[in-house]
């Protein structure tokens, strides 16, 4: 059976990344796809605009919704602070090894946990099965048409607090127009527009950020 696109991003990582330096594995994930075969990470420059909002909100709990290849789920482990956790949320039962695998490469693995399942399902169970109080950030990433109703679970699980910091990713392309009718003009959301460019590519693409009022 031929390997997958992920497989051979995650073979990449494993042949040239230097294990537990988080930054090289970024350099290389960024690089296969930029040189060899384009795939769906936030990436280089997207990623910065992660970096400085995850530096912001400097969360003691992360949420990530849509982990893949765990390029993202590296990309905020590597900020946070020693008492700190991600939880990152995937469904595809062929990304969870790749992603998880990534993330022991970037030495990260104490500071991630990928839940294997759907965000519907898993998001009512955070507070009683994981133990989450409230989220302090939480990155959207996944099935873009899942960000509205999967935002509105987290209101209603009682997941976010006042100052919880939401950041969407692929407002401008493949577009969340329903996460953003959601949070933008909400008395309970103060929103933040970033535009940049999809990740390895010039075509435009942005990010929203979205502040919980309570
Ligand atoms: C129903 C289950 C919902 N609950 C779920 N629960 C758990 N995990 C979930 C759920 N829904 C999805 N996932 C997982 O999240 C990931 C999915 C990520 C999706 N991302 C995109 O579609 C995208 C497209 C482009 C793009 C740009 C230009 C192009 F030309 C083409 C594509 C760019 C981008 O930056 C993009 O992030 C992963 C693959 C998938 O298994
Ligand atoms: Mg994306």
């Amino acid at each position: 059976m031929d390997q997958s696109k992920e497989q051979r991003i995650l073979n990449s990582v494993s042949y040239n990344a230097i294990k537990g330096d988080a930054e090289s594995v970024l350099d290389c994930i960024d690089k296969y796809c930029s040189q060899k075969e384009w795939a769906m990470n936030v990436g280089d420059e997207k990623g910065l605009i992660l970096d400085k909002i995850v530096k912001e909100a400097d969360p003691t709990v992360a949420l990530e919704l849509g982990t893949y290849c765990g390029y993202s789920a590296v990309r905020i482990a590597r900020l946070l602070k020693p008492s700190a956790h991600l939880f990152s949320i995937e469904f595809n039962a062929e990304f969870v090894p790749i992603a998880k695998e990534i993330i022991e490469i970037a030495g990260l693995e104490d500071k991630v946990t990928i839940l294997e399942g759907h965000a519907q399902d898993i998001i009512p169970q955070l507070k009683t099965k994981y133990n989450v109080d409230t989220l302090d950030f939480v990155f959207l990433d996944h099935w873009k048409d899942r960000y509205a109703p999967d935002t509105i679970l987290l209101e209603q699980y009682g997941l976010l607090r006042k100052g919880s910091i939401l950041l969407a990713d692929n407002i401008g392309f493949p577009g969340a127009p329903d996460f953003l009718k959601h949070v933008r003009n909400n008395e309970h959301y103060e929103c933040t527009h970033y535009p940049s460019h999809l990740e390895y590519m010039k075509a435009p693409d942005a990010m929203e950020k979205a502040v919980y009022l309570g």
